[in-house]
């Protein structure tokens, strides 16, 4: 049973992962720490290679943590085997990615409902109709995938992914694909999602833009966590990007400016 008191959705401890062994190892996450409580909206932000992806897949279960703790909605993912974790990541997460992974031959209303379906859950046709009405879409319940815009397909993508409530969605790049009217659709949809349902999300992007819509932005650097940014706007974190991108991130002038305390990244 799901942990319900726990305040957080998921908390990570020291978690490390390393890929590949001997000289080729590479550690993708080095002792990542962090708490995500229920009902708010986190976005994920670091150069490329910095682990944003590999914490995401092992915060989902999709991949095991060399050490260190993950638990998703109470359980502690290492206490469970595959089977269990599948049935977790169906029950209990949402996911959505930036090529929207709808399933062409079905139509709208059919593919929202398809995670409760797997679950062996009878879908309430009433309700998958009304949430794809409040997204927008209620002409297009009937449609397939194809005969809709990149905006649409997403907004569909969302609606399957919060549709049973899950403890966590995760989203990778939702608006990487689509044009800026779109992707401001999108975002104040998932920002609608944390303020009107209390939905809880974390979301990977490499857009400032985007990530001022969460409650907080969480910045990687070389698989640790180097800084913290709550009521975000863009274009403090887009000159905190910036800092963390130069070529060389443990000197010149932007080093002076707070968050420094991350100077010994290699
Ligand atoms: N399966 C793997 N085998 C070996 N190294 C890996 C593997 N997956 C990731 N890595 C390495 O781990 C580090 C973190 O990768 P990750 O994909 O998590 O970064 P990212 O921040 O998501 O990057 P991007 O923004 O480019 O998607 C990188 O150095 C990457 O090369």
């Amino acid at each position: 049973m799901p942990h319900t008191t726990s305040r957080h959705a998921l908390e990570l401890h020291e978690v490390v992962k390393r890929h590949g062994h001997g000289d080729a190892v590479v550690t993708a996450l080095d002792r990542v720490t962090m708490s995500i409580p229920r009902g708010t909206f986190t976005a994920v932000m670091g150069p490329s290679g910095s682990g944003k992806s590999t914490l995401l897949h092992c915060a989902a279960g999709l991949d095991r943590p060399t050490s260190g703790s993950v638990v998703l909605d109470g359980h502690e993912l290492s206490d469970l085997d595959e089977t269990a974790l599948t049935r977790l990541r169906r029950d209990r997460m949402g996911f959505i990615f930036q090529s929207f992974n709808l399933v062409p031959t079905l139509t709208v209303a059919q593919n929202v409902a398809l995670p409760l379906e797997f679950a062996g859950r009878q879908p309430d046709e009433r309700a998958v109709r009304a949430l794809l009405a409040r997204l927008g879409l209620a002409e297009r319940a009937d449609h397939r995938p194809a005969e809709l815009s990149g905006g649409q397909q997403q907004r569909v993508a969302i609606a399957r992914a919060v549709l049973s409530r899950p403890a966590v969605v995760f989203a990778d790049e939702p608006t990487g694909a689509l044009d800026t009217q779109a992707a401001r659709d999108v975002l104040g949809i998932l920002r609608e999602a944390v303020t009107l349902t209390q939905q809880t999300i974390v979301m990977v992007t490499h857009d400032p833009v985007a990530a001022s819509y969460a409650d907080t932005v969480v910045f990687f650097a070389d698989g640790r966590i180097v800084d913290t940014m709550s009521r975000p706007n863009p274009e403090a974190v887009a000159a905190r990007m910036a800092r963390l991108s130069a070529p060389d991130r443990s000197a010149g002038p932007a080093d002076a400016a707070p968050g420094r305390r991350d100077g010994g990244l290699r």
